[in-house]
């Protein structure tokens, strides 16, 4: 069985982070660790409350994991300091890990901070250097591109920038632009569109979460990096097509629309 880990927070609601990865991963018939960074006291309109881990703490859990059952891939989600990213990319180094998937998680859907100001500095020098792909959504392309997205044109241009500037291959997904779902690979082997149907669901928490751990699921599993993002929007959009409803707010997929079993019917 192909093994996965996720260093990332843990979201109490359980629709994001975490919890999003481990189903996810488990969907995808690999066998999923964590590593967490933070607790998160959330739910579906919102974030009330963050405690991070130490660094030490943090390297420990690396160091429980790659000591013992190493992972086949690693996706790396939310992580709030520069203290953090340090330790995480020391420890990724330190073990030669394979097949990082970055998602360079800085706020939630919710609107709340999930990044100090200033972290993705960091983020840039330190973790994707280490990265096979980084998958940032509109607000973080901004960010990481210092250009303005509105249209599916500035959308690969400040991918190819990102893809240029730090050499990393970057998945800019689309789902805050509106009208459309679709996301541009930007790698060396050029520019691919993975188009997508908008589903009229308001329910998005944990769509970032959810696209990264199923990337890192099928990287795992040995397709290729194009194979993995294709295989991975069609999981995705079934999750969301599903139609789950929970919550007050913008609430989580239903990761387990395609198990099917004795222990799984209702
Ligand atoms: N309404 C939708 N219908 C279909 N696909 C969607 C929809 N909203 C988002 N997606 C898809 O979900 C994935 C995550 O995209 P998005 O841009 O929402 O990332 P994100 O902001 O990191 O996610 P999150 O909502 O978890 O913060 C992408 O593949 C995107 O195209
Ligand atoms: C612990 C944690 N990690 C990541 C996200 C981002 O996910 P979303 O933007 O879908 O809320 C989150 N809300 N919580």
């Amino acid at each position: 069985m192909a093994k996965v880990l996720t260093i990332a927070g843990s979201d109490s609601s359980g629709g994001a982070g975490i919890q999003a990865d481990l189903k996810t991963m488990m969907a995808h018939g690999v066998y999923g660790m964590s590593a967490v960074t933070a607790l998160t006291a959330q739910n579906t309109a919102g974030v009330a409350a963050v405690q991070e881990v130490t660094p030490e703490f943090l390297a420990a859990e690396i160091d429980a994991v790659f000591e013992d059952i190493r992972p086949d891939a690693v996706k790396v989600g939310m992580v709030a300091s520069e203290d953090l990213i340090l330790v995480i990319a020391e420890k990724l180094r330190e073990y030669d890990a394979k097949h990082i998937v970055v998602d360079p998680v800085m706020t939630a859907t919710s609107g709340a901070e999930l990044m100090e100001k200033g972290a993705e500095a960091v983020l840039r020098e330190e973790l994707f250097p280490l990265a096979e792909l980084i998958t940032p959504n509109v607000p973080e392309l901004e960010i990481l591109s210092r250009r303005k997205i509105r249209c599916e044109k500035d959308l690969v241009e400040a991918a190819r920038k990102v893809w240029q500037e730090a050499g990393v291959n970057v998945l800019g997904k689309g789902g805050h632009l509106g009208g459309t779902a679709n996301d541009v690979l930007v790698s060396a082997a050029g520019i691919r569109w993975y188009m997508g149907q908008r589903i009229d669901n308001p329910n998005t928490h944990g769509t970032g979460c959810t696209l990264s751990s199923a990337i890192a699921s099928n990287l795992a599993k040995a397709y290729g990096l194009e194979a993995s993002v294709e295989l991975a929007k069609d999981y995705l959009t079934g999750a969301l097509l599903d139609g789950l409803d929970l919550g007050q707010g913008s609430g989580p997929l239903n990761h387990g629309f395609a198990l099917d079993g004795d222990f799984f019917r209702q």
